[in-house]
């Protein structure tokens, strides 16, 4: 009998092994997959983790959500290899800004985002998978900037796999948009949306929606939607903690958060037994995840375009995941909700599911200025130099530490991801490092299309060679 498998958060649609659910991305019910049981690590197994290096913590964690459907040398070659890609030797470092303060640096891959962590493992996984079962897939995916040029990176050139990434036309920073449409490769396809994020997402959800078109292209996704997104993010909050005492010392974590994946992937590492004592969501100008927590209404206002254009998000996917743990895993409840949010962009959380978020998150919000200004200040203070997403969560922790509990704020992007933004805050123009240094040279190749279901249909159907 498998031990894990993934079931979705709306009820209706099959449960799945591990391999299904990677291609799968989205359940065929409009769900998000999680497994039907969280995998617990005794104190002692995590302490055994203590000293090793990066990839072999992944391995020990990720190898509990593959439940042997991968063989154990072929998984442990995959995450070796994956991470191999990062130009950091300690894969994400921790770096000590404050007695209690703490920067978890995710942006040594690729492209410069935390995205390079799962994606690049990401892509080799369903290679993997694709080639054991001789198929080929068409990959989607919508990207407020730094989803996009990870998952480009990670899946160029590869030979079964087409993907097609969907950003808001002007809405990305012009590094971000270089990483996206500076691939020459075929099976690479940038595509610019007349629209926003949520635009962009809905447009990939509606895609996964259409039956029809899902199994002629073999669709498949890379956002966190894909469980095996938030599966490769929780490896850090392991590494974390056990660089700071853990298991047999409580961390805290503040996240700048969007779609929610990243924080959630803290909830799943709590809920594998890491002591954490809070989870604090962080957010810009877009706040709907503050307000939510805060009154108990999940309420669109409209996207407002940030120095952090990553988390410029309104419809915040895997909140979806977290309804469903808050109601006790009712799939009717987590139903009702997103068809309240399909028709009138907002829903109530019922009392005891309010409650249960707050037990487990706090968050708070910093404003375009007070973002800024922690730019500027925390340069002056420890010359550390923050980008603009990870200033809004430096922000958001200062109020919500509580000594001695370390506080760890995730860095989920390189300052020179955003030159303009950091340049105003603080008159520094960081410069990208020498690997990237001809990027904004290259040759751009993308196309532009209306936010219109079956315009974005047509042309990856005219081009997918699944
Ligand atoms: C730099 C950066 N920070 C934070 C986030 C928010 O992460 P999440 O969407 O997992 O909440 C994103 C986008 O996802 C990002 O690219
Ligand atoms: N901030 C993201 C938005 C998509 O998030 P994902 O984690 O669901 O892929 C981005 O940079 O694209």
């Amino acid at each position: 009998m498998k031990l894990v498998d993934y079931i979705s958060t709306r009820g209706e649609a099959p449960a799945l092994g591990f391999r299904d659910a990677l291609l799968a991305g989205l359940a065929r019910d409009g769900g998000l997959y999680v497994p039907r049981e969280w995998p617990v690590l005794t104190k002692k197994e995590i302490r055994a983790l203590r000293g090793k290096a990066y990839p072999d913590v992944a391995f020990e964690i990720i190898k509990r959500f593959v439940d042997g459907e991968i063989p154990d040398d072929k998984l442990h070659a995959m995450i070796g290899d994956a991470y191999a890609t990062f130009r950091h030797p300690a894969i994400v470092p921790l770096v000590q800004t404050g007695p209690n303060d703490f920067i978890l640096e995710l942006f040594h891959g690729t492209t410069l985002a935390f995205k390079d962590v799962a994606m690049q493992l990401l892509a080799r996984l369903m290679d993997y998978v694709l080639a054991e079962r001789g198929e080929r897939a068409t990959i989607v995916g919508a990207t407020s900037g730094d989803t996009g040029g990870a998952a480009i990176d990670a899946f160029a050139g590869r030979d079964r796999t087409d993907i097609f990434i969907l950003f808001p036309h002007g809405k990305v920073s012009p590094v971000q948009q270089r990483q996206m449409t500076g691939s020459s490769e075929a099976n690479v396809h940038a595509i610019a949306i007349e629209g926003n994020f949520d635009d962009c997402q809905n447009l990939v959800k509606e895609m996964f929606n259409d039956v029809a078109f899902r199994e002629r292209v073999r669709l498949s996704g890379v956002n966190s939607i894909n469980w095996a997104r938030i599966m490769a993010q929780v490896v850090y909050y392991f590494t974390a903690s056990l660089s700071l005492g853990g298991p047999d010392r409580k961390i805290s974590f503040t996240v700048p958060t969007g779609n929610f994946g990243d924080v959630f992937a803290g909830y799943v590492a709590k809920k594998m037994g890491l002591p954490i004592d809070r989870l604090v969501i962080a957010t810009n100008d877009n706040d709907i995840l503050a307000r939510a927590l805060k009154t108990g209404r999940y309420e669109m206002r409209g996207v407002k375009a940030t120095s952090s254009p990553s988390m410029d998000i309104q419809i915040s996917s895997n909140f979806e995941r977290l309804l469903f743990e808050a109601h006790g895993r009712d799939s009717t409840a987590v139903r009702n909700a997103m068809a309240g949010l399909k028709q009138s962009g907002s829903f109530e959380i019922a009392p005891e599911a309010l409650k249960a978020i707050r037990r487990e998150f706090k968050a708070g919000r910093a404003t375009e200025r007070q973002a800024a200004a922690t730019i500027r200040e925390t340069l002056e203070a420890t010359g550390y130099l923050l980008d603009p997403h990870t200033a809004t969560a430096v922000f958001v922790a200062a109020r919500n530490s509580k000594a001695p509990t370390p506080m760890v704020t995730l860095a989920t992007a390189h300052p020179a991801k955003f030159p303009a933004a950091v340049k105003s805050a603080c008159g520094i123009d960081p410069a990208l490092p020498s690997w990237l240094a001809d990027l904004m040279q290259r040759e751009e190749r993308f196309d532009t299309l209306q936010p219109e279901l079956k315009a974005v249909e047509t042309f990856i159907g005219e081009r997918a060679r699944a």
